[in-house]
């Protein structure tokens, strides 16, 4: 298990514009971050940060593990699949496995696919083609993907946008729960402040410059939250989160 997963005075610029401004927060094992903030606020910058794509001019990431490296699972914004590409889901899953110098599966890799796909509820599609799955099915794919490297920081970027509200909630409140079972640390980036005030622990808000990280209902309630959303859908995001605390979900 992750012992500390720390941002710490970050900053970076990209073509000399400062995109991260001193940024710092901690994630907790087991513990779900939402982000939001406007376009280009910098939120997928910040996830390639912690991949270590983008290194930043100031400050750290932090990341320490018990005894081992820790593993990082990421679902990117889009991948674009090609609808002819001859890889079926199984083996798609399987390039999530960490370390894999051997060109064969070991028994152990077996289970742990198995054992991702029945969780992700992706079994059903071992044999197809991945050019060949929906939307939703495709988005599931790629979540075991990530989940099969059994990660102990998992990143979303923006990874239910295209689904419906219903694959939406599945894939989340799915996320949700392994993430609490398995002690991942979180990172989830999402413009749905309904699913955020629903399923994030904690919300960091993302402006160019400036942000906040807080409890769901004391971000979303931020007069700032009005210029981004339509105030109604803060109003209708606030009540969720309340209640959500209220019955304890
Ligand atoms: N490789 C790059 N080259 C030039 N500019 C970049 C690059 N990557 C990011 N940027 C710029 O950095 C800013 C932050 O981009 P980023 O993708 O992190 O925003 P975001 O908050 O994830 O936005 P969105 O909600 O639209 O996905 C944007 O102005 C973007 O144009």
């Amino acid at each position: 298990m992750i012992e500390n997963f720390s941002v710490d005075h970050i900053d970076v610029y990209i073509n000399g514009e400062k995109i991260l401004d001193n940024l710092s927060f901690s994630v907790q094992p087991g513990e779900m971050l939402g982000i939001i903030g406007p376009n280009g606020a910098g939120k997928s910058t910040l996830l390639k940060v912690i991949l270590g794509v983008i290194k930043p001019q100031n400050g750290t990431v932090e990341m320490t593990h018990s005894d081992t490296r820790p593993i990082v699972g990421y679902v990117p914004q889009s991948r674009a699949i090609d609808e002819e590409m001859p890889i079926q889901t199984w083996d798609f899953i399987s390039l999530g496995l960490p370390h894999r110098i051997r060109p064969w599966l070991t028994k152990k890799d077996r289970i742990l696919i198995k054992e991702t796909m029945e969780l992700t509820d992706t079994s059903r599609l071992a044999k197809k083609s991945i050019g060949k799955l929906s939307g939703g099915e495709k988005q599931r794919v790629f979540l075991a993907q990530a989940l099969v490297r059994n990660p102990d920081v998992l990143l979303l970027d923006e990874s239910t946008a295209n689904l419906d509200p219903k694959a939406q909630e599945e894939i989340t409140s799915l996320v949700q729960e392994l993430c609490t079972e398995q002690h991942i640390s979180t990172l989830f980036i999402s413009h749905d402040i309904h699913l955020v005030a629903k399923y994030a622990h904690r919300v960091l808000y993302l402006t160019r410059g400036h942000y906040s990280v807080g409890r769901a209902q004391d971000i979303i309630e931020n007069a700032n939250m009005d210029v981004l959303y339509q105030p109604q859908h803060v109003h209708d995001a606030l009540q969720t989160s309340v209640e959500n605390r209220r019955y304890g979900g």
